[in-house]
């Protein structure tokens, strides 16, 4: 077997997400919105990429149709090499609880589960054979990397480590998110950071192909806030995960690694390395600019 190339080598070479020609039309007629005007952008795997904009420049409407929350009104959306389009509703659901993980700004628990169960519930819904989920997960992998998760097969499911490579990953994640005190507490027994952090732990828990984000820092303190953004920059840069994250805060977008920049439903910009004075600047270029005609490349219904 060839060795696994070095870390640096696979990045950006595969893709996790991408949409080709995103048109999304909100409405018919005089009162259609056009929300996405012909988008094509790439999210390469083992990146940290955040979603710019203007309010109403389309964010959310990206990150639903890549994420097959919503469809394209034309073009294609791909999870991988899995086209959205081609799926019927039950096949786009198990992709969704399969391959993508998500944050949202409401941190979206369940209040009577503890932390521990909160992090496993879409595994142990999904009922999933942990052993289908390594294997899958495995195969997709092993290309790149040598995942070094064999191990033991104890299932000691809801103390956060569950069993086997699982839950190998499962306990890493843990002490990344910095939870490992908390795992039999309950969610209204954690502040709104830690609720995130076992938000976020619970999107990664799967080992999905991307994980999107979306304002997930909108309803934390800048300090908690911070801890979620540098999780998601050590996932992806620590255990080659692949995120894709909305945001309004130019601090947050300097945590990712590139920032895609819209406008009026178009990609106008992407801004490699990031710092939050370089994206600021960029932002209030468009505002001037999109004050009026935009940047002649306005959305038009
Ligand atoms: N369900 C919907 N029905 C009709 N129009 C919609 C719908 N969702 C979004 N839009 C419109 O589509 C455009 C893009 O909205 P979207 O929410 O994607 O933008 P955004 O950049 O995420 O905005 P914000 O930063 O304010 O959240 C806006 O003009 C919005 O009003």
């Amino acid at each position: 077997m060839n060795a696994p190339p070095a870390p640096t080598a696979t990045k950006g070479t595969r893709t996790a997400a991408r949409v080709a020609g995103a048109v999304k039309v909100y409405g018919a007629g005089g009162t259609a919105v056009r929300a996405l005007d012909g988008i094509d952008v790439t999210f390469p795997a083992g990146r940290f990429t955040a979603i710019m904009g203007p309010s109403g420049s389309g964010k959310s409407t990206l990150m639903h149709c890549a994420a097959g929350l919503d469809t394209l009104t034309s073009g294609t959306a791909f999870i991988g090499d899995t086209e959205l389009g081609t799926l019927d509703d039950r096949r786009l659901t198990l992709l969704r609880r399969d391959r993508i993980g998500f944050v949202f700004q409401a941190f979206n628990l369940v209040p009577t589960l503890t932390v521990a169960e909160n992090i496993t519930l879409p595994m142990d819904l999904a009922g999933r054979g942990r052993e289908r989920g390594r294997g899958r997960d495995r195969d997709r992998e092993g290309r790149s990397r040598r995942d070094g998760r064999g191990g033991g097969r104890h299932d000691d499911r809801h103390d956060g480590r569950g069993g086997g490579s699982s839950g190998e990953w499962i306990d890493a994640l843990v002490d990344v998110v910095g939870l490992r005190d908390r795992l039999h507490h309950r969610p209204a027994e954690l502040s709104g950071g830690q609720q995130q952090r076992v938000a976020v732990a619970r999107a990664f828990a799967g080992r999905p192909d991307v994980v999107f984000a979306d304002e997930p820092t909108g309803n934390l303190d800048s300090r908690s806030g911070e801890e979620v953004l540098n999780l998601l920059g050590r996932a992806v840069r620590q255990m080659d995960r692949t995120v894709v994250m909305v945001t309004h805060d130019p601090v947050a977008a300097a945590h990712a690694d590139e920032v895609v920049f819209l406008a009026d439903g178009r990609l106008v910009d992407r801004m490699e390395s990031p710092t939050a004075d370089r994206v600021l600047d960029r932002l209030k270029a468009f505002d001037g600019k999109s004050d009026g005609k935009s940047d002649g490349k306005g959305a038009s219904a």
